[in-house]
């Protein structure tokens, strides 16, 4: 589902002429199969979110290929990417991302309008994704009106709208207390076992790591370890 082959990674920082580049990732390469849960730990600037960010195609790997759903997506331009992107992945972020400006309804109807869904069909999806995630009531609260738990259950219901066959997600329960962060992985473990949603996540939360099927360990940008769970 998820082929990854010789990636690598670096920035460049500083003014021409007295540039620095820092690599962050070297020699990763791994595969996702369908239907699998795998997560990637590291310490705490290890390059997790700078991989997530390659797969996600919000950034272009310097060498390297990533292969998502048969489709080679480091060849795709930012348009076709964006386009790839919402018809194929989903998104989970420790942060939410939610628009605190619109409703639970509305910020997991946003997806559908991007996708150009009419009205009654948007209504209809988004009720139904919901009352999913058991949030059916509170469609009309703001964010800043929710828990942090209900909060990271509409940002799920946004990324399950459009169907995608695969999530991504950036510690997902890093904003959670440890009784909601449990629901959360049994939501997540329901989501894969029932809908066959495919996930990589990344974390640092032995919790988190223990739901996948795989676990790969990043140190210095490489991969240092990869166990079954
Ligand atoms: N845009 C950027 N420009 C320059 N350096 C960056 C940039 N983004 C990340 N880095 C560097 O790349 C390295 C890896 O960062 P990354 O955020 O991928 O690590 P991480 O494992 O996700 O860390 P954390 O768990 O703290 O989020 C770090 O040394 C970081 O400083």
């Amino acid at each position: 589902m998820i082929t990854i082959k010789n990636l690598r990674h670096d920035f460049v920082i500083g003014k021409k002429g007295r540039q620095t580049i820092i690599p962050v990732l070297a020699d990763i390469s791994f595969t996702v199969e369908k239907g699998e849960i795998v997560t990637i730990v590291g310490r705490s600037g290890s390059g997790k979110s700078t991989l997530l960010n390659l797969v996600s195609g919000f950034i272009h790997p310097k060498e390297g290929e990533i292969w998502i759903s048969g489709e080679k997506v480091t060849d795709l331009n930012e348009t076709k990417f964006a386009d790839f992107r919402i018809k194929n992945l989903g998104f989970i972020f420790q942060s939410f991302q939610l628009i605190p400006s619109m409703t639970a309804f509305q910020n997991v109807e946003l997806p559908l309008i991007l996708k150009g869904v009419n009205q009654n069909e948007r209504k209809k999806q988004t009720e139904i994704m919901l009352k999913k995630v058991g949030l059916l009531d509170y469609q009309d609260h703001y964010p800043g009106e929710l828990s942090g738990g209900q909060q990271q259950r509409v940002s799920i219901a946004r990324a399950l709208i459009v169907n995608p066959p695969i999530i991504l997600a950036d510690e997902p329960t890093g904003s959670l207390d440890s009784e909601t962060e449990e629901e959360l992985l049994e939501f997540i473990q329901e989501l894969n076992r029932d809908w066959g949603i495919t996930f990589l996540i990344i974390t640092h939360d032995d919790k988190v790591a223990e739901i996948g099927n795989r676990k790969i360990e990043l140190r210095d940008g490489r991969i240092v370890k990869e166990v079954l769970v």
